[in-house]
């Protein structure tokens, strides 16, 4: 079941099955636990999962990645406003032969979801809806933040996915959006800022806006609200 975190929550239980030491850490300079927060990265096979949350946790560009089978795990801890947070990415296997027997614990108490497609990938772009449907499927609510990520702009001649069409889709359902590369120098730091913008919502739960390098309307104010039926009529 999804969990509506508040200020102040603390989720040490969370992973209460999982046998990482590390979920239990502490911060060094005094005896407050760190709060963590599951993050859940959902996408087609191919589309750079865990190219993406490896740059965000390991700060370079894997290469040479391995279909994920089942689910890995990446953590990384973040100081914001002087509150240490750990995001703990669950990067997910886009295959479903890989998947299929994992899918009830992906969904299980996370805490924000990040539904990736690749530029240059129509078709895994159009699979978004269905992933976003699986989401609810597995009672992800409306407080849970949720964001779409069009990864490998760095490939300008292949993109397939317009960011109007793209931008269409998330307004369709309140999501943010963000095009990035996982695998771009450049981009290293707005692909960091694309974690941190949901690792300071998940700490305060209050609307955070992102500025985009480009400001060309991509990454936008956080909505709340779920729409009754998401539709894109682009
Ligand atoms: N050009 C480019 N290639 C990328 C980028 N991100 C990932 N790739 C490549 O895309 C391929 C798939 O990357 P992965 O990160 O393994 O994709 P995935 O979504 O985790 O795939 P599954 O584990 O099968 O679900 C690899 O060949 C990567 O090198 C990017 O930003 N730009």
């Amino acid at each position: 079941m999804a969990i509506e975190h508040k200020p102040g929550d603390e989720f040490d239980t969370v992973f209460g099955q999982s046998d990482s030491s590390e979920l239990t850490s502490h911060r060094d300079h005094d005896t407050a636990p760190a709060r963590i927060f599951k993050i859940i990265v959902i996408g087609d096979s191919n589309v750079g999962k865990t190219c993406l949350t490896y740059r965000f946790c390991g700060g370079t560009f894997l290469k040479n990645p391995e279909a994920t089978i089942g689910v890995d795990f990446r953590e990384r801890t973040l100081e914001l406003d002087g509150e240490s947070i750990k995001l703990q990415i669950w990067d997910t296997a886009g295959q479903e032969r890989f998947r299929k027997s994992m899918v009830e614990h992906y969904y299980r108490s996370v805490h924000a979801v990040i539904f990736v497609y690749d530029v240059t990938s129509l078709s895994s772009f159009e699979s978004v809806p269905d992933w976003i449907e699986e989401c609810s499927r597995h009672c992800v609510g409306p407080l849970v933040p949720r964001i779409m990520v069009g990864n490998k702009c760095d490939l300008r001649d292949r993109r397939e996915v317009p960011t109007t069409a793209a931008q269409c889709l998330a307004d369709s359902y309140n999501f943010p959006l963000f095009e990035t590369s996982a695998k771009e120098p450049a981009e290293k730091e707005h692909v960091d800022a694309i974690f941190l913008t949901l690792a300071y919502r998940l700490k305060s739960h209050k609307p955070l806006r992102l500025k985009q390098p480009n400001e060309g309307g991509v990454g936008r104010l956080w909505d709340q609200r779920e729409p009754e039926a998401a539709t894109c009529q682009c």
